[in-house]
């Protein structure tokens, strides 16, 4: 059978016009895998790598490194499609910096060594045959690159995907290029010797080349490793970086401890349950760049000597054969890994470079650090770090992941990030110009950032921070200086039906059994089960011994043959110890009754203490006081339960220009509304409250109101006079009395004062000054007020639900303020939530105030919205 799948293989190879070489290492690897070879390497076989060379530590001189320089070339591995970014062209024209792609950055690299040292230094891509055509475009924009005798660029072997139960080459003629794989990057070394690269470059005078990825921008091609390995002899060098704990998963390098050679270990090659040695970073302390150094010469005589077969490990990779398409065949991909070959070469060795020569851009997380400010291109075209200190951590949601997404979401650049630790974006908010990230980011929700935003926290600056932003407070800062003041309310012995929606103080015990006697369930029979045992078989006649009606106390017993005649929830008499219901005997009121059916002891008999036992706790601590708890609490016997008491609310209106509902208005004159809306408000929260009648513009009057106020009232409300008016009573009198007026970030309800104000004995009556416009008024409420209230009666949540809800409308916002907007908010037939925005968003429009049941939040840096976006919104006829 295998024999056969090999021909078929090697058949196809041939049609393809494969060369020899790679046909033979194809068959190499194929009797590995026919053998059952895995390629792991056990950790008992290897020891630790030891010390190294470290790259800091070469010394080289100037004319050592030209010399070594001119003899080497530069091949990146080029064949990679970025799938994992969603790209599937060649990912090194993708642009990385500055408007350059990753190709015009390797060839700007190289033509800045071959000027800064006068060497030739060929640069040589290994394509993959989808990569070619479009990475050569890139560099012909580059006409000096190209070196006499040279292409820019070989293409590396292909091999069949094989089917893994047969291991015949899989059949796709949705796409036969699919049936094709390339045989890893270890297949660098047999495609320069068919490629004749090899050839050439030795022809040449090359000696040496540098092998790297070409998504690693830090991999260039650094005199110093070259010098070193030309005075060392070296025939292949490995670089490799301290390992961190970010990154346990990629390969590292060992010392195999039957010959002494350094191995490479990669994640594919690590024996079953022995990944806790793979990841210690401790143990093996270094990982694989894949950046290495090969003597060519080295290598044309091995791979002479073992016809192009070099032997490297062979990683068994399972895949789709479609990799778009999960549902595709599943196939094997024989591969193998360019670090490998260190241990074909006797004296090859590692060397420890700094983390800067391993800069791969594996995810847009990556590409966003490097495309931002926190990276430049210096005259060498080296990425090298603008600002000391440690990259910025970045994670991105998963809108971003492919390279569209991230695109379209950055259409103005990415943020600048110098001054960034972690950016973490939650949701897919299209990011402005100009946007900069101060310190940790996180951004969660938003829909835009805005040109010229900072996002995090700004490093408080030498002034202060009232300075930098005047008295402004953000809503929750109010919020959280509100509730910070508050006490819950004392608790009291409340009358079960003055406790309606009160929180229980204390855990409430039954005084009694419920019930408290056996009783009947049905109108019927008490009667014992045993004297119907025999009614199954036609009917028995029992003698009527009584009658029990519910609220008797029955003196009587009913005997074998008996029964009593008996009513819901009378008790059931001594001796009887079922109930057969009326409607299964012929209904005798006295004389005998005919029973036409057997009972089964207990049926229809409610046992007592069945529902509650006296002393068991029946209504815990915490619970809000409903009709059920109500229910509950008056069976067991409670009149009244203690509860945290209900605040006593006043509110009381200021401005001369009120009048109250009903009166005849004068000339500039208004109705009165705040005053009851603040009531309804308030005892819609739960609190009990009283109207007081409004003042006038005078600091005097408002002043011996509230004297008065205070006497009684637990909480005080007052409504206008706290904005910058001349007559803004409630301001001017109560600023040098305990209450601070500030500016909060919302609109409406930008005036807010709060304090508390001294009552008898001293004590603390919160009062909020509301502002007047009837809108602010109602959503101040909402905002502060009412979560205060809740707090005070300890129910919860304080606050209400923000639910998700699509705008049907846009709306317009102003920047820096947290906007309440009105709106209406309804079930869409999927069952998601629509806010259709009212008409009049000012904050005197009542009418269109009383048509909305929800308020819609636009955050502080958004100005605008469109329709379809999703804004969180209140419901207002909702508890929570
Ligand atoms: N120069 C400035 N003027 C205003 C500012 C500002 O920053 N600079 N802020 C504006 C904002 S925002 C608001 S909100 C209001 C708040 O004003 P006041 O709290 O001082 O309220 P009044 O001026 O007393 O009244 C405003 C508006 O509301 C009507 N009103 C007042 N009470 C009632 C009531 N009980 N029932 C119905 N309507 C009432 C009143 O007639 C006014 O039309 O200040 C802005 N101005
Ligand atoms: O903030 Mo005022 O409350 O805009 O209307």
């Amino acid at each position: 059978m295998s024999d056969q799948a090999l021909r078929a293989s090697v058949d196809l190879m041939r049609h393809r016009g494969l060369g020899p070489e790679a046909i033979s290492v194809f068959e190499h690897y194929f009797e590995q895998l026919q053998a059952g070879a895995k390629g792991t390497i056990p950790e008992a076989s290897i020891e630790p790598l030891g010390d190294i060379q470290t790259l800091r530590e070469v010394q080289v001189s100037d004319e050592e490194a030209r010399a070594a320089l001119s003899k080497t070339a530069v091949v990146k591995l080029n064949g990679g499609l970025g799938t994992g970014m969603g790209m599937s062209g060649a990912k090194s024209a993708l642009e990385v910096k500055d408007g350059l792609t990753f190709l015009d950055i390797i060839a700007l690299q190289v033509l800045a060594l071959r000027e800064r040292w006068g060497v030739e230094l060929p640069l040589v891509l290994m394509n993959s045959f989808r990569t070619s055509e479009e990475s050569l475009k890139i560099l012909a924009k580059y006409p000096d690159l190209p070196v006499d005798g040279l292409p820019l660029d070989f293409i590396q072997n292909a091999e069949p995907k094989l089917r893994p139960d047969d291991l015949m080459p899989v059949q796709w003629p949705d796409d036969p290029e699919l049936e094709w794989c390339p045989p890893g990057h270890g297949d660098i070394y047999v495609s320069l010797v068919t490629s004749g690269v090899l050839d050439a470059l030795l022809e040449k005078g090359i000696r040496y080349a540098f092998l790297s990825n070409s998504d690693n921008l830090g991999a260039t091609c650094d005199p110093d490793v070259a010098a070193w390995m030309v005075e060392q002899g070296l025939p292949f060098v490995a670089e490799v970086c301290q390992r961190t704990k970010s990154d346990r998963k990629g390969g590292h390098l060992a010392v195999r401890k039957s010959d002494g050679r350094i191995v490479l270990r990669d994640t594919a090659m690590v024996a079953e349950g022995e990944e806790r040695y793979f990841r210690d970073i401790k143990r093996h302390s270094t990982f694989n760049a894949n950046n290495v150094w090969i003597d060519l010469e080295v290598l044309r005589e091995r791979m002479t000597a073992k016809h192009g077969v070099l032997g490297l490990p062979i990683i068994v990779n399972h895949k789709n054969v479609d990799p778009a398409d999960p549902g595709s065949p599943e196939v094997i991909q024989m591969e193998s890994a360019m670090g490998t070959a260190i241990e074909v070469f006797e004296g090859s060795e590692a060397i420890l470079v700094p983390r800067t020569r391993f800069r791969p851009v594996k995810t847009t997380n990556d590409l966003l650090v490097i495309r931002s400010d926190f990276f430049s291109l210096d005259d060498g075209y080296h990425v090298v770090a603008a600002v000391d200190g440690p990259e910025p951590y970045v994670d991105l949601d998963s809108a971003y992941r492919f390279v569209s997404g991230f695109e379209k979401r950055f259409p103005k650049g990415v943020p600048s990030m110098r001054d960034c630790t972690s950016l973490r974006v939650i949701g897919d908010p299209v990011f402005g110009r100009n946007v900069r990230c101060v310190g940790d980011v996180l951004i969660d929700g938003y829909r835009r950032v805005l040109d010229d935003a900072v996002l995090g926290e700004l490093p408080v600056p030498a002034t202060s921070p009232a300075a930098r932003r005047g008295d402004v407070r953000t809503v929750d800062e109010h919020l959280k200086a509100i509730l910070a003041t508050l006490e819950p309310s004392p608790t009291a012995w409340t009358p079960l039906t003055e406790a309606l929606g009160l929180v229980v103080a204390r855990d409430v015990r039954s005084k009694v059994d419920l019930p408290s006697f056996d009783n009947s369930s049905m109108d019927g029979y008490a009667v014992r089960a045993d004297s119907l045992s025999t009614a199954g078989d036609g009917s028995v006649r029992l003698r009527i011994v009584g009658e029990v009606a519910a609220g008797d106390d029955p003196s009587f017993t009913v005997g074998p043959g008996e029964a009593a005649r008996i009513m819901t929830g009378a008790p059931i008499p001594e001796g009887a110890d079922a109930v057969i219901a009326v409607e299964d005997t012929d209904g005798a009121a006295t004389g005998e009754v005919e029973c036409r059916m057997s009972v089964p002891r207990g049926r229809y008999v409610r046992p007592r203490g069945e529902d509650v036992s006296s002393g068991a706790v029946i209504v815990p601590a915490g619970e809000v006081v409903g009709a059920r708890t109500i229910a509950l609490l008056a069976a067991c016997g409670h009149a009244v339960v203690e509860v945290h008491r209900r605040p006593h609310v006043v509110v009381l209106s200021t401005g001369t220009e009120l009048v109250e509902p009903g009166k005849p208005l004068g000339p500039g004159q208004i109705h009165d509304s705040n005053s009851s809306m603040l009531w309804a408000a308030a005892v819609g929260a739960g609190a009990s409250a009283e109207i007081q009648a409004a003042v006038g513009d005078s600091d005097a009057d408002l002043l011996a109101a509230l004297d008065d106020i205070v006497t009684r009232a637990d909480v005080v409300i007052t409504s206008g006079g706290v904005s910058m008016g001349a007559y803004d009573v409630v301001k001017s009198a109560l600023r040098d009395k305990g209450i601070d007026f500030v500016k909060v970030a919302m609109q409406p309800g930008k005036p807010q004062g709060y304090g508390l104000l001294s009552g008898p004995a001293g004590k603390p009556v919160p009062l909020f000054a509301l502002p007047g416009n009837p809108v602010s008024s109602f959503v101040s409420f909402e905002i502060f007020v009412r979560p205060a209230l809740r707090r005070l009666m300890r129910l919860s949540p304080e606050k209400r639900r923000l639910r998700p809800a699509t705008l049907i409308s846009g709306v317009e916002s102003f920047g820096g303020r947290r906007q309440f907007g009105r709106a209406v908010v309804s079930r869409s037939a999927e069952g998601t939530l629509v806010a259709v925005p009212v008409a009049g968003q000012g904050s005197h429009f009542v009418a269109d105030l009383s048509r909305a049941n929800a308020l819609f939040v636009v955050p502080e840096d958004v100005t605008e919205l469109v329709a379809g976006e999703v804004v969180d919104v209140l419901l207002l006829d909702k508890d929570a």
